[in-house]
């Protein structure tokens, strides 16, 4: 039972359709004291009551058998592989997204920028499998798996992350709960062992400092009571924490003042490695200021229509998106 909802906890719950139960079911559940934040509590037996997942596609899928070599002469491991991908509402079956088309490699920052409704958001929501939309076609590869064959909570645990333009509240779960339920099952994952609440906690406090996050924060429900900027800075902390290969960050610019922008840049460059990837939808060049992509991409209604590098972006801040056309 722990194990089903530890795996929802990791990705769905941080969808708007996941409510969960009052805070006082957390009953026969694991605590410590921590001085410096309080109490922490192992809430395996948190009740959660989640909507049925409608987004899951089943498409057929032939995985690449060519060597990311072969293709383009880049010998870097391809992580993220998407093809022609289309997808549509689920409620109401209108088209957002029309053929989109992109590889990330490892190492690798790309940006994603585009008009307001271009189907920016959409393209990261699909990648991680939002209730909300149905693919219709195309093929998502990452590490080598049909994606679309997976869960939300498969995808977040295979190790793709994203960071929501507006993070939801999830109201009776507290920020180290969520944290420890979410490091826990990516840790039954990859077959590790699960930590208690005093290891997780280890793990969570130098995450805080690269965030600049007060550990008060840590005891406070996710995201309940936050403001914009608070909201975002926990994204990155909870980017920090579980890891991840390929990180989607959907206007994590948006409400952050200039010293958080710096700030949250600062961490996220902190997490780049040679072997994990970020995907950035932002409106500014600012950010790119900060973290430099080898690709910016352009979409427009629901498909990349230019990729280049960040000269794209300085164009666009410049002149706007008449000079692109
Ligand atoms: N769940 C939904 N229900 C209805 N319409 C939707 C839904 N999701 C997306 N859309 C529509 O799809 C289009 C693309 O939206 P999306 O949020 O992907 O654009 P975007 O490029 O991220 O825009 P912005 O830059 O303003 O954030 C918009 O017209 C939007 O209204």
């Amino acid at each position: 039972m722990a194990t089903s909802l530890q795996f929802q906890i990791t990705s769905t719950a941080r969808f708007s359709s996941f409510k969960t139960a009052p805070s006082n079911s957390t009953s026969n559940s694991r605590s410590i004291t921590i001085p410096s934040i309080g109490r922490l509590t192992s809430s395996c037996c948190i009740n959660y009551h989640r909507q049925p997942l409608t987004a899951k596609a089943s498409l057929s899928v032939e995985l690449p058998t060519t060597s990311a070599k072969d293709i383009d002469g880049d010998s870097s491991k391809i992580l993220l592989e998407v093809k022609d991908l289309t997808a549509v509402i689920a409620e109401t079956k209108q088209q957002i997204l029309k053929g989109v088309n992109l590889v990330m490699r490892e190492g690798e920052v790309h940006a994603v920028m585009g008009k307001n409704g271009s189907g920016k958001s959409t393209f990261s929501k699909v990648l991680v499998g939002h209730p909300d939309y149905e693919v219709t076609g195309g093929t998502v590869i990452f590490k080598g798996e049909n994606l679309l064959d997976m869960s939300p909570e498969e995808r977040s645990l295979a190790g793709l992350f994203m960071s929501f333009q507006s993070p939801v509240e999830i109201p009776g779960v507290s920020n180290i709960d969520f944290l420890h339920m979410a490091y826990n099952a990516r840790q039954q994952k990859l077959g590790r062992p699960e930590l208690d609440p005093l290891q997780i906690y280890q793990i969570i406090s130098p995450k805080l400092e690269l965030v600049k996050m007060d550990s008060s924060f840590l005891n406070r429900n996710v995201n309940e009571g936050f403001s914009g900027g608070e909201r975002k800075r926990n994204e990155i902390l909870q980017l920090a924490v579980l890891g991840a290969e390929v990180a989607i960050l959907d206007e994590i610019d948006s409400g952050l003042d200039v010293d958080a922008l710096q700030d949250v840049a600062q961490a996220v460059n902190g997490l780049l490695t040679a072997q994990n990837s970020v995907l950035m939808v932002t409106h500014y060049q600012r950010l790119l200021d900060y973290i430099k992509p080898k690709y910016v991409h352009i979409m427009e209604d629901g498909r990349i229509i230019k990729t280049g590098d960040v000269s794209i972006a300085k164009l666009l801040d410049k002149e706007g998106y008449k000079a692109i056309a």
